[in-house]
């Protein structure tokens, strides 16, 4: 591990922290980005409850998430993910992973807008397709042509993953990599905007 990392794994977030106030960190971006995996190392290095919203709702419902897309569609899943990450969010401040069809939903957009700072986990096309050809967990890539999916879905969610507060670009290097320029991400994005009216700065 590199020197600096290892030295210095939390680092001093106490003014990320604190702007962060009661929001989520929310990740959106393509299957495969590295949503759960990052967002999971960034939590760690924040000290900040992790939650990713697949996970929620196969806890909710006792399913997996292939197991629901089969019994009960694609349109019953999109429903509990709409509910479940709505109540979610009122749990902040923590880091929220959300599933890559999410953040195309407008309401659920609308109330990641006002409980959180998201963040675009932005990758190319090779390499999601190297990820998500690891797992089969992923029912909209069961597919004959999966890599014709994801590039369908390039098209129609980027101009909407890209309204998202910051976009970081990821890439083939290591997670603690492209966790630490999240923050770093984070740190910038706070140090641009003014504080929300009646937040205490120090
Ligand atoms: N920076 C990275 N380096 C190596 N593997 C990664 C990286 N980011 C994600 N992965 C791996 O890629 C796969 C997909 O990541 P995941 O977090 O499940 O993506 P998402 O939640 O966006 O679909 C997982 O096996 C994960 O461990
Ligand atoms: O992009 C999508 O529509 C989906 C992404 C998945 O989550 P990840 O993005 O974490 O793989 C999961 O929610 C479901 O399979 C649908
Ligand atoms: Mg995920």
């Amino acid at each position: 591990m590199n020197a600096q990392l290892k030295d210095h794994p939390v680092g001093d977030h106490a003014a990320l922290l604190e702007r962060l106030g009661g929001q989520s960190v929310v990740f959106v971006g393509l299957m495969g980005a590295g949503k759960t995996a990052i967002g999971r190392k960034v939590a760690t290095m924040l000290s900040l409850p992790f939650i990713d919203s697949d996970h929620e709702i196969e806890t909710v419902s006792r399913m997996t998430i292939p197991e629901l897309f089969e019994h009960y569609g694609e349109a019953e899943f999109r429903a509990l993910e709409q509910r479940v990450i709505l109540r979610l969010l009122e749990g902040g401040p923590q880091v929220l992973s959300t599933g890559g069809g999410a953040f195309m939903n407008a309401q659920t957009r609308g109330e990641i807008a006002s409980h959180g700072v998201t963040v675009w986990l932005k990758a190319e096309l090779d390499l999601l397709m190297e990820r998500v050809s690891k797992k089969q967990n992923r029912p909209l890539l069961k597919n004959p042509d999966p890599r014709g999916v994801l590039e369908r879905l390039m098209g129609e969610r980027y101009p909407v993953y890209a309204t998202a507060d910051i976009t970081v670009q990821t890439r083939d290097e290591r997670k603690e990599v492209i966790a630490a320029e999240v923050i770093e991400a984070l740190q910038r994005h706070f140090a641009a905007a003014p504080p929300v009216a009646g937040q205490v700065t120090p």
